[in-house]
């Protein structure tokens, strides 16, 4: 499905059948934990403590929200963003205000040095920096995140797309999150059947986030 599509159906779903952002990040965030626990459980490399990246949108939201649920499932939790909590905005903000309230571990990188020294070699590095929004090359920042993440021994997970990768075409940026599992939302993005896509990608593998059939049916999701 293309970025675009994508965007549309979220679109949809709340301006035309008046559902909530706040309950399709929900839906998104908690079928992605349930995702990254079942894959701690069976991978070696599957550490806990967790760590969640993330970034200034929608993507980041997920990440709170997932936050949230692997703490439920058992998991050691913390979150580095690369944004001060109060930039961001609706549902991404409304995610974070609750796991602040809730007291999970929510760290502000400033720089590489931060990223550096917080994130450990064996932990679980969930990939929660750009989604569907991203344009171009990681920036600044997200660069030395996604770069960090790759250095790291533990397994890596994207949130609906590696960081990096142009989801549309499946190229690389020349900084790009190495996941050993993709968990895209709705359906897999056009550019994830390219052979360049595959190496960044891992495993793919897609979480409905509850909008109803009729408008899937619309954009010919099965
Ligand atoms: N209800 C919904 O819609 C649902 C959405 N969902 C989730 O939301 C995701 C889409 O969220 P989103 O639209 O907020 O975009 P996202 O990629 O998180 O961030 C955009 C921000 O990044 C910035 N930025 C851009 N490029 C950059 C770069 N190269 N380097 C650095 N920064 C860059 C950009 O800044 P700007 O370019 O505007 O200055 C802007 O601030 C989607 O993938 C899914 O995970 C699910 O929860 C299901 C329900
Ligand atoms: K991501």
């Amino acid at each position: 499905m293309k970025r675009e599509d994508v965007r549309r159906v979220d679109q949809i779903a709340i301006e035309e059948y008046g559902m909530l952002g706040l309950v399709l990040m929900e839906n998104a965030g908690r079928g992605a934990a349930e995702r990254i626990a079942a894959l701690c459980h069976e991978s070696p490399r599957g550490a806990n403590p967790v760590c969640i990246l993330c970034g200034p949108g929608n993507n980041g939201g997920d990440g709170y929200v997932i936050a949230r649920h692997l703490e439920l499932l058992g998991f050691s939790v913390h979150i580095l963003s690369l944004v001060p909590l109060d930039r961001l905005t609706g549902d991404a903000s409304a995610n974070a205000s609750i796991a602040a309230r809730a007291g999970l571990t929510i760290q502000i990188a400033k720089s590489d040095e931060d990223l550096d020294r917080w994130i450990a070699d064996d932990e679980t590095v969930v990939d929660c920096l750009l989604g569907t929004g991203a344009t171009g090359a990681p920036r600044g920042l997200y660069g030395d995140a996604v770069t960090q993440a790759n250095k790291r021994r533990g397994l890596r997970v994207a949130i609906d797309l590696p960081t990096g990768l142009d989801c549309d075409t499946g190229a690389p940026a020349e900084v790009t999150f190495r996941a050993d599992l993709t968990v895209t939302f709705v359906a897999e993005k056009e550019g994830f059947s390219k052979p360049a896509a595959k190496p960044w990608l891992g495993t793919v593998q897609v979480v409905g986030i509850g909008v109803p059939q009729a408008l899937l049916n619309d954009f010919k999701v099965a």
